[in-house]
């Protein structure tokens, strides 16, 4: 996951490959709620791990359910519907999923049962609706208190004491706000069905009626069979009762699978963008969201599990739709709209207003930044093509969707752009909510526009702090980092290890062109061996730099350093990154400090690890590598013409990188 401030999303031309989606999020909380109002315990195969499940998780913990892991399974033993913890404060993030079905089972068992609880969230859960909700429970007999401002959470469910539930009455609920109130019923009321059938009606027309179809299908996985007359009146049999199904299996994310779907119609030009964990079998409504992107001109097939998507009609086509089934996935509709041939409009998506933001609003201010034209209205949306694209920053509003939609900008050289733009995605954490691995899902299917991937080139004589600032760089980017030097330090202990002089280059080259070198997380292995501490002794370090002075083998380590260059951006640090290796990159940095800092630095790097070390012989042996490394013939140690130069001798490594992210900021489009 990136848990930079922004991340940089080159340009990309094209896609292809395979991504495997996370559970869905609607059935994934669904299913830990039903399982721990349950008796016994139920096996969840493939739940998702995200945000909004893991604070249903923590309150499902703090209620007094066990959970036990086993591998990817989660075993989870329910309550068998009596309260085990009669008090309990419950954290639910900006969780819907959470928070709507909780309130209703926990208000209703602390009625029953006597109780009292606490819900609460960040701060845009406290403005998200849950008014319809608390009537509805209000009209059945649960006290439920607001703890703010009245129709909004925080809330709390209980008084301590039990009370006898009007459960004869047909209880009424809203359905035109959000189906979330409606589902939270249902997943709820079995508990107080001994008595007699418990009768919900809904108030108004019912939006997403797809998602109390997954409703419906789940409580039916758990022995509870309700009664449906239109999507109006849902009766609840008398003695409904959870029974677990044993093991229940969570399909991939229909939601999430719309970004890839969009993204086989657009860039999917020579092979398919293929989904797995979700497929035409799916129960999840936003599965419809391929018949949405099929209108507009993608091309589908797929079967029980799985999607290929490609071009299908390229520019694509402007539709008009009702997207009142889809109100999640529809998002990515607006974003796919940029590339049509003529405008889109999105009706019936008032729902977005009450989501993680206000999702029009937001749409609407984040497109027009790209260069679009949009309209915006009380439910709908209009956008048009986006003809004249500009690089632009999106804020993100910490809503996952609008982050992984407007990922999708990022093809705007498809629809012609010129120059191809970047686009900045900012705290690009937030897509933690539903999917945490999307922008690597993202970047392991996507081909960059050539030389779009940017480098930021950090050379500089031995100890000047490359490593130290590329790394920190490399981190506050979410860019991937090569330590060019280890590559030759690995070069010359693998000369080591096979007794090859290290002055005889081709029998160096031709061992350096075939090195089973791997990195993992800080560790280096060379054939297998973990060679991370030799690596990093100063000895090594001047064997690299009598190896390094070979043409053949600079030769033999150039493609294999070319390969790190792969998005969203690349720290490189070594010394020629800028003159030889990246002569094209668009920040070259020249980091030196005096000889005598440089020493005093490495001296006290080495004491610190617990290394002997004196300071005036790795004075002496610097600058004797730095004399070999600056005179060698090729690619010698010099600033790139174009580079910025760095004197850090009296610069902390903060203001250091401060200064080095201030230049790259000057070199943005944004
Ligand atoms: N600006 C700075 N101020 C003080 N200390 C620094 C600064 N930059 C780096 N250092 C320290 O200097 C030491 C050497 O830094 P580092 O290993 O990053 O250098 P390097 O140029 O990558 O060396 P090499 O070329 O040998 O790989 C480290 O202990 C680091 O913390
Ligand atoms: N791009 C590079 C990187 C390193 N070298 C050589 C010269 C250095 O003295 C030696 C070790 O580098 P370090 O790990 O200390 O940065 O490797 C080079 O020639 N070109």
């Amino acid at each position: 996951m990136y848990s930079t401030a922004f991340l940089d999303l080159p340009p990309f031309q094209s896609a292809a490959g395979t991504v495997r989606l996370p559970g869905s999020k609607s059935i994934s909380n669904r299913v830990l709620l039903l399982a721990g109002l349950a008796a016994g315990t139920t096996v969840v195969h493939d739940l998702l791990d995200s945000d909004d499940t893991r604070v249903m998780l923590t309150a499902l913990e703090t209620l007094g359910c066990t959970l036990r892991r086993d591998g990817s399974a989660l075993h989870v033993t329910g309550l068998g519907g009596q309260l085990q913890q009669r008090n309990a404060k419950l954290f639910l993030g900006n969780a819907g999923t959470a928070m709507r079905p909780l309130t209703a089972a926990l208000a209703v068992l602390a009625a029953t049962q006597g109780g009292q609880f606490e819900l609460s969230g960040v701060a845009r859960m406290h403005e998200r609706p849950i008014g319809d909700l608390v009537d509805a429970l209000r009209q059945l007999g649960c006290p439920v208190t607001d703890l703010g401002q009245p129709g909004f959470p925080p809330l709390r469910v209980g008084d301590s004491g039990q009370h006898a539930l009007h459960t004869e009455r047909t209880i009424r609920v809203r359905g035109d706000v959000s189906s979330q109130f409606l589902t939270a019923l249902l997943l709820a009321l079995p508990l107080v069905t001994e008595q007699g059938p418990v009768t919900i009606e809904v108030d108004g027309e019912l939006i997403s009626k797809p998602y109390i179809d997954i409703t419906l299908g789940l409580l039916a996985r758990f022995g509870i069979e309700v009664q449906r007359s239109d999507y109006q009146r849902f009766v609840l049999p008398q003695g409904s009762q959870y029974k677990s199904p044993g093991s229940i299996h969570v399909e991939g994310d229909a939601s999430s699978a719309s970004y890839f779907v969009a993204l086989g119609a657009l860039a999917g030009i020579d092979q398919p963008v293929r989904i797995e964990g979700v497929g035409f079998d799916a129960i999840q409504g936003d599965i419809r969201f391929v018949e949405a992107a099929q209108a507009m001109g993608a091309a589908v097939t797929g079967g029980p599990g799985w999607l290929e998507v490609r071009r299908g009609a390229w520019p694509l086509k402007g539709i008009t739709l009702d997207c009142n089934h889809i109100p999640d996935a529809a998002m990515t509709l607006a974003v796919m709209a940029l590339y049509a041939d003529s405008p889109t409009r999105l009706n019936n998506i008032a729902s977005w207003r009450v989501k993680e933001t206000d999702r029009i609003a937001a749409m609407a201010t984040e497109l027009r930044k790209l260069g679009a034209t949009v309209e915006e209205g009380a439910d709908y949306i209009v956008v048009q093509p986006l003809q004249h694209w500009q690089a632009a920053t999106i804020h993100t509003y910490d809503d996952h969707r609008m982050a992984m939609c407007l990922s999708l900008a990022s093809l705007n050289v498809l629809a012609g752009a010129q120059p191809p733009c970047t686009v900045r995605i900012e705290d690009p954490k937030c897509v933690a909510k539903t999917f945490p691995d999307y922008f690597d899902a993202l970047f392991s299917l996507v081909e960059p526009v050539a030389g779009a991937v940017p480098v930021l080139a950090i050379d500089g004589p031995t100890a000047s702090g490359k490593g130290t600032l590329a790394t920190e760089l490399a981190e506050r980017l979410g860019y991937h980092l090569l330590d060019s030097g280890a590559l030759y330090r690995a070069t010359a202990l693998a000369a080591k290890d096979a007794g090859i002089a290290l002055d005889d280059g081709p029998a160096l080259a031709a061992m350096a062109a075939n090195l089973d070198l791997r990195f993992t997380g800080h560790d280096v292995f060379l054939n297998g061996r973990e060679i991370t501490h030799p690596l990093r002794l100063e000895s090594t370090g001047g064997m690299a730099s009598q190896v390094s002075v070979h043409p053949e083998v600079r030769q033999a380590l150039h493609a294999l350093q070319l390969g790190f260059r792969r998005a969203p951006g690349l720290v490189a640090d070594g010394r020629d990154m800028g003159t030889v290796v990246f002569p094209d990159a668009p920040l070259k940095v020249f980091l030196t400090a005096s000889a005598e800092q440089r020493a005093a630095r490495r001296y006290r790097q080495l004491i610190e690890k617990g290394n002997s070390a004196n300071i005036d012989s790795l004075r002496i042996d610097l600058e004797a590598r730095d004399a070999r490394d600056k005179n060698r013939a090729v690619a010698p140690l010099k600033p790139a013409e174009d580079a910025e130069l760095l004197d850090n001798s009296q610069l902390s490594i903060e203001d250091s990188v401060v200064q080095v992210l201030n230049w790259w900021q000057q070199r943005q489009p944004f």
